[in-house]
């Protein structure tokens, strides 16, 4: 098995869910924090860099406006502004060393540029012995702008840090056949060597009223994490024994095996961390120039697109029966390629043959190519 424990361990990223922040509705409470601080001083004495994710910005918001039954988008928000602040203080007590608050959207990690500017911030506070707490900014978030849950945030920034271990604390004892809050005879799995499609179908939604996502936004951030070489736990966070026999490098909860050969970082970010803001549909000889090791797409191949993009942003490409071929990062708008794909006749439009419309070095190939 490809599993690395404790002792292999440089860096961690730790993701904490709503639950163990603010499990009352409230406010914050420190209560259940303790093993995890403890567990993060013992990191840090044994010499491992630790980069807390922690949600609960809105949970711990609730009460200060008077803990509303449906709260709108705009009140959630709020909350969030209010408890964000509680939320860091919260763990900033439970520690003598400084903290730095890391808020980040969807649209700063799928910018390239910010991306490195992100991966920056964080390598250069850890170095100076400053824990980062990420969170979503959910303050500023549009549906299109965010990533939605703090599961795939932790995977996207454990790969930004180069990050050895994702452990993700929740409020069950890891990944179960069926969800245990429903099914009694639930049985935990405690190591997942590859998340299949059998995998997936065992996961469920989140039932408490503060979790976002569930279980299957543990198993995508598992997918992301293993495929950057990180392996990932889903661990207990109520339980103190959780982190013990962390450091013992036994195996509490549930151990999502890393791939034997992780992609390299740019095809990373490309496939697990960007999405795809339009579609570029072409030939058949476009798949092929795209899949072979030129990857080049030249206009004369192009034949439909769809969406709004601009240069620098993701897009997929597809055949015209709807097969995924790559994903890529587009050299030129989806207005110019849209014009482009209209000239049926290009000898009589004097519109000359452009050769590179996505960048032939940033190329992930799909599943279905
Ligand atoms: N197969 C499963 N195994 C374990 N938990 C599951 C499963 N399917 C759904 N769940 C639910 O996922 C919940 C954890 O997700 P969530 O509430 O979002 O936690 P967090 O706030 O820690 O992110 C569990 O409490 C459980 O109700
Ligand atoms: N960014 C949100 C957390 C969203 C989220 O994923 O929550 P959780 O499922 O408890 O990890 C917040 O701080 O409230």
């Amino acid at each position: 098995m490809n599993t690395n424990s404790w002792n292999d361990w440089n860096r961690i990223v730790l993701k904490v869910g709503s639950a163990l922040i603010a499990p009352s509705g409230n406010g914050c409470s420190a209560h259940q924090l303790f093993p995890i601080a403890q567990f993060i001083i013992e990191c840090r004495k044994q010499g491992k860099q630790v980069v807390l994710v922690s949600s609960g910005s809105v949970a711990a918001g609730r009460h200060v406006f008077s803990n509303p039954d449906n709260p709108s988008l705009a009140l959630k928000k709020a909350m969030a502004a209010a408890g964000q602040s509680e939320m860091v203080s919260t763990w900033d007590r439970l520690f003598d060393f400084h903290t730095a608050q890391i808020l980040l959207t969807h649209g700063d990690l799928r910018d390239q540029e910010r991306y490195h500017s992100i991966r920056d911030t964080i390598m250069t506070s850890l170095e100076h012995g400053v824990m980062p707490i990420v969170n979503e900014n959910d303050t500023v978030t549009t549906d299109g702008l965010k990533v939605g849950d703090n599961d795939n945030l932790s995977a996207m920034v454990a790969a930004a840090a180069g990050a050895d271990a994702l452990i993700m604390c929740s409020d069950i004892n890891g990944l179960y056949n069926k969800n245990p809050k429903i099914h009694e005879d639930a049985e935990l799995l405690s190591v997942v060597s590859e998340i299949t499609e059998n995998i997936k179908e065992m996961a469920g939604g989140a039932i408490s009223s503060t979790g976002t996502g569930g279980m299957l936004t543990k198993l995508q951030a598992a997918e992301k994490a293993t495929a950057h070489g990180i392996t990932t736990y889903i661990v207990n966070g109520f339980e103190a024994e959780t982190f013990s026999k962390l450091v013992r490098g036994e195996n509490p909860g549930t151990v999502f095996t890393p791939y034997k050969n992780p992609m390299q970082d740019d095809l990373h970010w490309l496939t697990h961390t960007t999405r795809a803001q339009g579609e570029i549909i072409v030939d058949q000889s476009g798949a092929v120039c795209v899949l072979d090791d030129e990857k080049t797409l030249s206009s004369d191949q192009l034949v439909d697109v769809k969406g709004n993009f601009n240069i620098g942003d993701t897009v997929l490409v597809k055949t015209e029966n709807g097969n995924r071929v790559a994903k890529g990062v587009a050299n030129y708008s989806s207005c110019l390629m849209s014009y482009i794909s209209d000239q049926h006749e290009p000898n009589e439009t004097a519109f000359p043959t452009i050769e590179s419309l996505i960048e032939d070095k940033n190329i992930a190939v799909l599943k279905e190519a």
